[in-house]
């Protein structure tokens, strides 16, 4: 019965593309073309790109063998390949079940688009989630739908309460202490299997993985969940959440980037990520019960400045507190692990950049400003996520095309941040371009600023990225600081599964200084 409504609030693409537009926003269009035909604006239907099938979309474009796109195993690849076929603007309409995207390769073009669209700006979240909060667990939510998944007034309703409470440095860094605590574990843990080089890369993303889950849900859940612990059995709570942050994004993967009849009929990948949806947020609120209990003893007589997320959290509200730890487990585990396999990469493969970095970390500088410059450039050559996102509330003229409401707009990030036009030497890792002299040709300030938002972009932006730099800072210092780090193998490969992914064997080899 629900998945019934779900399907009228959410048409499939092919109704999308023949009844919302032709109905809703083409008699927009229409009107606005009438207006603007004169100064020879191009209509939405004349951007160029893939041309539909009926009832299939353009999904024959990537089939492999017939598609004109061939295989393509990363958001990179596909971007790169529509830019060369179809020039700076291009349309795709049905993909991925989703509404019409236009990808603007411009940056200018989609800084107009992202900048009048950031006094509310609308990101549409994981569909599967969407229906998970809003209708299968309706009456659970009840209006509080989280950061990834709510729109309009309830989106910002949910960011302005918690904004204050995750944008403040000064409280971020109360977690300094335990992130060193569990990054510590995390050193011991690679120190343990230095000789095993085997072990280390066969087991390398699961440990990482654990590193950031136990990181995340200490600002979370307000405790350590031990992740690191030897024996962990099926129904620990730290188990249960490692699993379910791997099923997240495999089943989402499933359900919304490949072809799933999971609107019209629950199928059995639909089932289990209803069933971990409900798992982690069973886990998440014994955790956050637990921290209110142990605050309730503790009283609140003490300074504001010394209270922690989770206890600013449950001071709004339990609800919040607990969608807001679902939110980080959701978003704050892999995100933060595969940025630091990629710095771990990087590093490995110029050894000069690791040594200078060394010094930094044993000198007295505490400005981390070679770190920081290092994390940057990680992020710009492999940004976890490939592109931002925005879908339009009302009307845009972009490259002198008109833009109706209601389209994704993608920024193709990644692609654009290794461009030669952008980035003298753009693949290759050079930290030093983040902090060289205007003067210098490799000063980043020379390119567009909207070129590498590995973050995202303005009031919408990251929310948990103060936490993510600490977390990665505070392990990049203690790792490096103490292991050499090379790399034995080929060049590393990603591909995307929602998020970019490295792709196995990792060739790390770790030696003690
Ligand atoms: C290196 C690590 C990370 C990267 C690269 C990253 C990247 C991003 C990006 C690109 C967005 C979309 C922003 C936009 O649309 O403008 C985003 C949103 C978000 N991130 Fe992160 N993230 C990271 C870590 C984290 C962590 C650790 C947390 C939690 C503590 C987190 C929580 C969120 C949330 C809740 C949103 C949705 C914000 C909203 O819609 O208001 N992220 N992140």
């Amino acid at each position: 019965m629900y998945l019934r409504k779900f399907i009228e609030l959410v048409p499939p693409p092919y109704l999308l593309n023949r009844c919302i537009h032709p109905k809703i926003t083409r008699s927009k269009h229409a009107h606005h073309l009438n207006n603007v035909q004169s100064e020879s604006i191009k209509p939405f239907d004349a951007i160029p790109g893939l041309t539909p099938l009926p009832v299939l979309g353009p999904i024959h474009h990537f089939l492999p063998m017939i598609g004109s796109l061939g295989h393509l195993k990363t958001f990179y690849d596909l971007f790169k390949v529509l830019y060369e076929n179809y020039g700076p603007i291009v349309k795709l309409s049905g993909i991925f079940a989703r509404a019409d995207m236009v990808v603007l390769y411009e940056p200018e073009d989609y800084d107009q688009i992202f900048r009048e669209e950031d006094i509310s700006p609308s990101r549409p979240g994981f569909q599967t989630l969407v229906y998970y909060r809003t209708e299968l667990k309706k009456t659970i939510f009840d209006g509080v739908y989280g950061l990834t998944t709510a729109e309009g007034a309830q989106w910002r309703d949910f960011r302005t309460k918690v904004n204050p409470i995750f944008l403040k440095p000064k409280l971020v860094k109360l977690y300094t202490s335990a992130l060193s605590e569990i990054a510590d574990d995390m050193l011991l843990k690679f120190k343990k299997q230095l000789d095993n080089k085997n072990n280390i890369n066969k087991n390398f993303d699961e440990e990482l993985t654990k590193w950031s889950l136990e990181s995340v849900a200490y600002v979370g859940l307000g405790s350590r969940i031990g992740c690191f612990k030897d024996d962990l059995k099926e129904d620990d709570p730290a188990k249960i959440l490692i699993t379910c942050a791997k099923e997240v994004l495999e089943y989402t993967w499933a359900l919304e980037f490949r072809p799933s009849p999971w609107k019209y009929f629950s199928t059995p990948t639909f089932k289990k990520l209803m069933r971990t949806y409900d798992r982690q947020w069973e886990i998440s609120s014994v955790f956050i019960k637990e921290a209110k209990r142990q605050i309730s003893e503790r009283g609140h007589a003490i300074p504001e400045e010394d209270k922690s997320i989770i206890e600013k959290l449950l001071a709004v509200d339990e609800k919040v507190a607990i969608m807001m730890a679902s939110e980080m487990l959701l978003a704050g585990i892999d995100t933060v692990a595969f940025s630091v396999t990629s710095i771990l990469y990087n590093l490995a493969v110029n050894p000069e950049v690791q040594d200078k970095l060394r010094e930094e970390i044993h000198s007295e500088n505490a400005s981390k400003r070679y770190l920081k410059a290092c994390i940057k450039e990680a992020l710009r050559i492999y940004p976890v996520v490939s592109t931002n996102l925005r879908r339009t509330t009302k009307d845009h003229i972009v490259g002198g095309y008109h833009i109706p409401a209601g389209i994704d707009i993608m920024s193709p990030n990644e692609f654009l941040s290794k461009m030669e036009k952008y980035y003298p030497e753009p693949t290759q890792f050079i930290p030093d371009r983040w902090i060289v002299e205007k003067s210098n040709p490799l000063y980043y300030g020379n390119t567009h600023p909207m070129v590498t938002q590995p973050f995202g972009f303005g009031v919408r932006s990251c929310i948990g990225r103060r936490i993510a730099e600490l977390e990665i800072e505070i392990l990049i210092q203690k790792l490096i600081g103490e292991l050499k780090v090379t790399w034995t193998g080929p060049p590393i490969q990603t591909e995307t599964k929602v998020l970019n992914v490295f792709k196995k064997p990792y060739h790390f080899k770790f030696e003690q200084l």
